[in-house]
């Protein structure tokens, strides 16, 4: 596995005005490595995450993603390469047929007139297809989306990403609005992908259980500072209870 950095954070810093939502965080992710970062609510863990996409403008310290700053980046083809970006609310159009939203990770690629063709005639069929057969929905390429479950559908956005193809995959709690055992699917789905492709995943999660399960490093966040980053096999019962504090005299 290759060994070079792909998130390098140095003193990230975030103030919503008078808030300060992400207080001198560093870190560095390695490529290939499967990071959950876990919090109490409000810790910071979104902010982080959209400090990575650009979508949230960093107020101090550096980031630097494949070893170059987020600025050095311009928006499109090139980032998208380099960072995706899997959400809760999927953001996939729910009137359109699965091929196209599955296709539209290739927007960034394609030129707006084979973007707008390929709604007529999907292009790049095979390659959407094939995605669609990983997560186990070849059978629904051409249903209409707002009609599949919201399992079907976070493995819609998984396929996208798997056409887009890029090299970090962000997901903001992936799994917060799916029954456990859709969660426990789409979540060993995802890593098993993210895995076989060599790619980077930081994903925000709830579930410490699934944070357990299913990565290898865990990066916990309190009060927009990191509380502990460690191998998930060196996490204790004593390390999450102080995060959550809760105290050992049980109550919360
Ligand atoms: N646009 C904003 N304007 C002002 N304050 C904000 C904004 N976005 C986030 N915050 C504040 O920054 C802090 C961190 O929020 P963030 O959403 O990153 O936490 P989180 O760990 O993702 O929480 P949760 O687990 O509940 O989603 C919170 O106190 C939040 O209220």
């Amino acid at each position: 596995m290759s060994s070079k950095n792909m998130i390098e954070a140095k003193n990230l810093t975030k103030h919503f005005e008078r808030k300060i939502a992400l207080s001198s965080l560093s870190f560095t992710i390695k490529q290939g490595e499967l990071v959950a970062l876990i919090g109490p609510s409000g810790a910071g863990k979104t902010t982080l995450l959209n400090s990575i996409t650009g979508l949230v403008p960093i107020t101090g310290g550096d980031l630097l993603i494949d070893g170059k700053p987020l600025s050095a980046y311009k928006k499109g083809k090139i980032f998208a390469k380099k960072v995706g970006v899997i959400r809760q609310q999927f953001d996939l159009i729910g009137p359109l047929a699965v091929i196209h939203n599955v296709l539209a990770g290739k927007l960034s690629e394609w030129g707006t007139f084979k973007s707008l063709f390929s709604l007529l005639v999907p292009q790049e069929k095979e390659l959407a297809l094939k995605a669609l057969e990983r997560v186990g929905l070849h059978d629904k390429a051409y249903e209409i989306t707002s009609t599949l479950s919201g399992g079907e559908q976070q493995r819609v956005a998984m396929a996208r990403l798997m056409v887009q193809k890029p090299e970090v995959i962000l997901a903001d709690e992936p799994v917060a609005s799916l029954d456990p055992a859709r969660a426990d699917d789409i979540l060993s789905m995802l890593t098993k992908i993210v895995t076989e492709e060599n790619q980077t995943l930081i994903t925000s999660l709830h579930s410490v259980e699934y944070a357990r399960k299913y990565f290898t490093r865990i990066i916990s966040i309190k009060n927009g500072e990191v509380f502990f980053d460690l191998p998930t096999e060196q996490v204790t019962d004593d390390h999450l209870a102080e995060l959550y504090q809760i105290k050992s005299g049980g109550t919360i």
